[in-house]
């Protein structure tokens, strides 16, 4: 969203993502998040506005390790709803399924408990879109255990890396940014 439509809680929390050139390797413009989510005002703004498009759509919130998890925690207890942990691998004792994907700094494997009812609704919660790698890779993961997502939420998309395009038809919001 162009700042000039953004809330004044979320244009103030929008410079609080702090930008660190060649981390965590040289070429990386690293998005640190960790100013915004130090701040009360700012981190339940961004929390509000990450679901607000999706409510009465879900009825849990997946999020990603490890950032995903403290956005997703703070959204469940928001929207009221329970919260699953999509982990990395060799983390959750009873997998059910587990993938392999690349991010726009390596690679990685995710893996999910097989928990829920069938037929719960999901809301799935990021705190970047870059290359798309990761939320494709939870969308599959989502999609292989008989999950229904209503979409993906992220504070914010990195743009030219192909993200968008890579999770296709799938419903995709942020906060800040395009
Ligand atoms: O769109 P992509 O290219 O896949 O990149 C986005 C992912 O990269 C980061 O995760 P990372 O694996 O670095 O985990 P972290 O949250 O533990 O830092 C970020 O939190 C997203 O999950
Ligand atoms: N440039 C970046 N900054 C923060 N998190 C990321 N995840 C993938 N690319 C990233």
């Amino acid at each position: 969203m162009p700042i000039e439509l953004l809330s004044p809680e979320l244009a103030r929390a929008e410079h609080l993502i702090r930008e660190i050139p060649g981390y965590p390797q040289p070429g990386i413009l690293f998005r640190d998040i960790t100013p915004l989510l130090a701040d009360g005002q700012a981190f339940g703004a961004t929390v509000a506005a990450l679901i607000e498009p999706f409510a009465g759509e879900f009825d849990v919130i997946a999020g990603v390790e490890a950032r995903g998890f403290l956005l997703a925690s703070a959204a469940a207890i928001a929207a009221g709803t329970g919260v699953v942990p999509v982990r990395k691998a060799g983390k959750l004792p009873q997998p059910a399924a587990a993938i392999d994907y690349a991010l726009e700094y390596g690679t990685a494997t995710i893996e999910m408990h097989a928990d829920l009812e069938a037929g719960t609704r999901v809301l799935l919660i990021d705190d970047v879109l870059a290359t798309g790698g990761t939320v494709a890779a939870a969308l599959e993961l989502l999609e292989r255990l008989g999950y229904p997502v209503c979409g993906t939420a992220v504070l914010f998309e990195i743009d030219g890396l192909g993200g968008r395009e890579r999770i296709g038809h799938h419903p995709l919001h942020t906060v800040f940014g395009s």
